[in-house]
């Protein structure tokens, strides 16, 4: 059984709330590595009525305390702990990474401009754009950047289906895997209750965030999406990248052949991302990243996460 936090420690445990396009993250400070989260103790947090509630957890934890992140401590001090709300561990979280970075400058534990965050998908640079704001806005003077690595593509023959319609799927790895579907009407994705079967399973061992995507307009698209170890989400930014790659190579679009950066506006249930792809590969995602609210965990219901 995993244990909450150390039985000899009684300290209140501090939590914020914050979202990215309203993917909503419990944020745990723990610096020191103190804390050992259990999935069943995640998901608690995570529950939108027996807990505080939110898509998944950002724990903030120094990189040189953490052994998955000990490597990374020379390029990037704090390292993103990311939980999805059933408490499975995912590689990257892209409006995680840019809550995370608002937290980190709220808390005056960076400066405004240049950072870095070590991830397991990698440490990822950041920029916040501007010290002032929350950034409601994807471009306001408040939106944070994120560089997302690059994407890899494959040309597996996958299909996603919902009831009795499929469609073909490009599959996109953005440090986490997701299927990207191209269809007529975001209504054709159903009330997405429950995972859409993506076949052949072979190519997602570890499960697949699926992404279903419209136009808008030149290099504007819309999608909905369905969070592997969350359930459907107002917005995902590793699949904001995703569907945006996927867009620019169905439009014939490459940058690594034109030499020109290539820009998409991808437009989510909880609001608006920007990606560029550069020509090296480089993807560059810019979008608000919101704190709501901070707090403690009653001391009580902390003690009963021990026993989950
Ligand atoms: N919402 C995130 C992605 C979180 C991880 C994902 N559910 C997975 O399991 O890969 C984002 O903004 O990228």
């Amino acid at each position: 059984m995993s244990t909450y936090r150390p039985a000899a420690q009684s300290s209140p445990i501090p939590f914020l709330k914050g979202h990215g396009t309203e993917n909503d993250f419990v944020i745990i400070p723990d610096p020191d590595n103190a804390l050992t989260l259990s999935a069943s103790a995640v998901a608690e947090l995570c529950d939108r009525r027996a807990g505080i509630g939110g898509d998944g957890l950002l724990r903030v934890v120094r990189s040189a305390a953490h052994p998955e992140a000990r490597s990374m401590a020379d390029r990037a001090e704090w390292f993103m702990d990311y939980r999805n709300s059933d408490g499975s561990v995912a590689e990257m979280c892209g409006n995680g990474v840019r809550v995370f970075a608002r937290y980190l400058r709220r808390a005056g534990l960076v400066q405004a401009g240049d950072l870095a965050v070590a991830t397991r998908g990698g440490v990822k640079k950041m920029h916040i754009a501007k010290d002032a704001g929350t950034g409601g806005d994807a471009t306001g003077p408040g939106a944070i950047t994120a560089h997302m690595g690059r994407a890899l593509l494959t040309e597996d023959d996958v299909t996603v289906a919902v009831g009795d319609r499929g469609w073909p799927a490009r599959n996109v790895n953005m440090g986490n895997p997701h299927a990207v579907a191209f269809v007529d009407d975001l209504a054709h994705a159903g009330n997405l209750f429950t995972a859409p079967p993506v076949s052949p399973a072979s190519v997602y061992p570890d499960g697949v965030n699926v992404e279903f995507v419209v136009d808008r307009g030149p290099r504007h698209v819309a999608m909905r999406v369905h969070e592997r170890g969350s359930g459907e989400t107002r917005s995902c930014g590793t699949g904001a990248c995703a569907v945006a790659v996927a867009a620019a190579r169905r439009d014939g679009l490459d940058p690594a052949v034109t030499g020109e950066p290539v820009t998409y506006t991808v437009d989510v249930p909880g609001g608006r991302l920007v990606i560029t792809e550069r020509p090296d590969g480089e993807i560059e995602m810019t979008g608000p990243a919101v704190i709501v609210a901070e707090g403690v965990l009653d001391a009580e219901w902390a003690q009963r996460l021990d026993t989950l």
